[in-house]
C-alpha cells in the first residue's frame, strides 16, 4: 500500500493516501489484496485474472463493457468467492475500494480501435482520468498497459523507453497511439502532483489462446485463415516487421512491474524480430503446410519496424521471455483449431 506523504516534483508535498477500511484488515478477510482489472474480460486480462486468482490470496474484480471482451474467457471464476465481474464502462466513474489497478481496457486490434475512434480516445483518456482518480481516492496503486504504438512509425530501432516516438497526430490510427501518450502523461502527472503510485508497461505485440479469432490483428489472422484453408493475406509490403510476445510472458511482466519498484515506462515484449512474410512462412512451417498467401492492401500509417529494447525490463524487473514465435504459435493454433472446430494432424 502506498503509505507515505509524496512530493509533486516541485517541492510541495501531497495529502497522503486514505487508509482502507478496517474491516479489510478482520479476521474474516482471507485476501490480502483485492485487485482490480479494467479490461479483464480481454485477452491479456483474462490471462492476468487466471494467473492472480490461482496465486490463492487475491479478490480479483473484473470490469469490463465486453465491447472486445468476453464472459467465456472468464467462465472459469464465475461463481468463485474471490472474484467478481462487473459491466462497467470506464469512461464513467467506478467507485470500488481495491489496493491496486491494473487498466488494461481498450480494444487493441487496429480494426477494432478505427472502428469507433471518438469512443477509443475517450476509453483512452477519460477512462484513464477515472481510473487515476479512483486510485487517487483509495490510495490504490496503478499499472497502465500503454503501447509499442506510441513509437508510431520509428525512426530508432530498435525502441528504447527513452525514444519520444514518430506519431501522426492527425492519422487514423492517433485515437490509439495518441489515446495512450496522453494516458501516459495522466499517469504522471497524477503521480506528480498527487503522489499516485504509478506503473507504465509499453506492450508490444502480443498473442496467445483466447485472442478473438475475427480480432483482426496478424498472427489471429494468419492462424484462423490457415487452420479455415483460406489464403493468409500478408499486407503490403510484407517487408514490415514486429516482434511477437508469447501471452503468459506478457502476464508475467506486467506483474513483475505491477510488484517491482519502478514507475516506467517499460518495454515489454519479445526482441526476436520478423517480417509479415517470415510469419507467413512460420505458420506454413509449424501450422499449415498446404496454406498459401497473398500480398493484399495495406492500411495508412502502418509501422515498417518494431521491435523492442528490453534492458530496462530484464535490469529492473528481472523479467525476459521465455516463450519463443516457434513454441507459441502451435499453442495458438490448437485453441483455435478447438474453439473453430477444426481437426489438426498431429503428426
Ligand atoms: O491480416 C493481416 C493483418 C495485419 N497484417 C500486418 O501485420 C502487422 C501487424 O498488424 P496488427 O494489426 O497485428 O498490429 P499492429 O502492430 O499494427 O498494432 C498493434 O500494435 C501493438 C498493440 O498495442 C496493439 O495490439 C495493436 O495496435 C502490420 O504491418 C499489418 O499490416 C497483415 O499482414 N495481415
Amino acid at each position: 500500500m502506498n503509505g507515505g506523504t509524496a512530493t509533486n516534483g516541485e517541492g510541495a508535498v501531497s495529502k497522503p493516501p486514505p487508509t482502507p477500511s478496517p474491516l479489510r484488515s478482520s479476521k474474516y478477510t482471507t485476501a490480502k489484496m483485492r485487485i482490480l482489472i479494467t479490461g479483464g474480460a480481454g485477452f491479456i486480462g483474462s490471462h492476468l485474472v487466471d494467473r492472480l486468482m490461482e496465486e490463492g490470496t487475491n479478490e480479483v474484480i473484473v470490469a469490463d463493457n465486453f465491447f472486445t471482451g468476453t464472459k467465456e474467457n472468464l467462465k472459469r471464476w464465475m461463481g468463485h468467492p474471490n472474484f467478481e465481474l462487473i459491466r462497467h464502462d470506464v469512461t464513467e466513474p467506478l467507485l470500488v475500494e481495491v489496493d491496486q489497478i491494473y487498466h488494461l481496457a481498450c480494444p487493441a486490434s487496429p480494426i477494432f480501435y478505427k472502428h469507433n475512434p471518438v469512443k477509443t480516445i475517450k476509453t483512452n483518456v477519460m477512462g484513464t482520468l477515472n481510473m487515476l482518480g479512483l486510485a487517487k481516492r483509495v490510495g490504490a496503486r496503478i499499472l497502465l498497459t500503454s503501447t509499442s504504438e506510441v513509437y508510431g512509425d520509428p525512426l530508432e530501432h530498435p525502441q528504447k523507453e527513452e525514444y519520444w516516438g514518430n506519431v501522426n497526430p492527425i492519422g487514423v490510427r492517433s485515437c490509439y497511439d495518441e489515446g495512450k501518450r496522453v494516458a501516459e502523461t495522466l499517469m504522471f502527472d497524477y503521480h506528480r502532483q498527487h503522489g499516485v503510485e504509478i506503473r507504465i508497461a509499453r506492450i508490444f505485440n502480443t498473442y496467445g489462446p483466447r485472442m478473438n479469432i475475427d480480432d483482426g490483428r496478424v498472427v489471429s489472422n494468419f492462424i484462423a485463415q490457415a487452420l479455415r484453408g483460406e489464403v493468409m493475406t500478408v499486407q503490403a509490403p510484407g517487408t514490415q516487421t514486429r516482434s511477437f510476445c508469447y501471452v503468459s510472458d506478457m502476464v508475467d511482466g506486467l506483474m513483475k512491474l505491477m510488484r517491482g519498484e519502478n514507475t516506467g515506462p517499460i518495454n515489454i515484449g519479445n526482441p526476436g524480430e520478423f517480417t509479415m512474410l517470415e510469419l507467413a512462412e512460420a505458420v506454413k512451417e509449424l501450422i499449415a503446410p498446404e496454406a498459401s498467401y497473398k500480398i493484399t492492401e495495406n492500411t495508412p500509417d502502418d509501422p515498417r519496424q518494431r521491435k523492442p529494447d528490453i534492458t530496462k525490463a530484464t535490469k529492473l524487473l528481472g523479467w525476459a521471455p521465455t516463450v519463443s514465435l516457434h513454441q507459441g504459435l502451435p499453442l495458438m493454433a490448437a485453441d483455435f483449431a478447438e474453439r473453430l472446430g477444426v481437426e489438426r494432424k498431429t503428426d
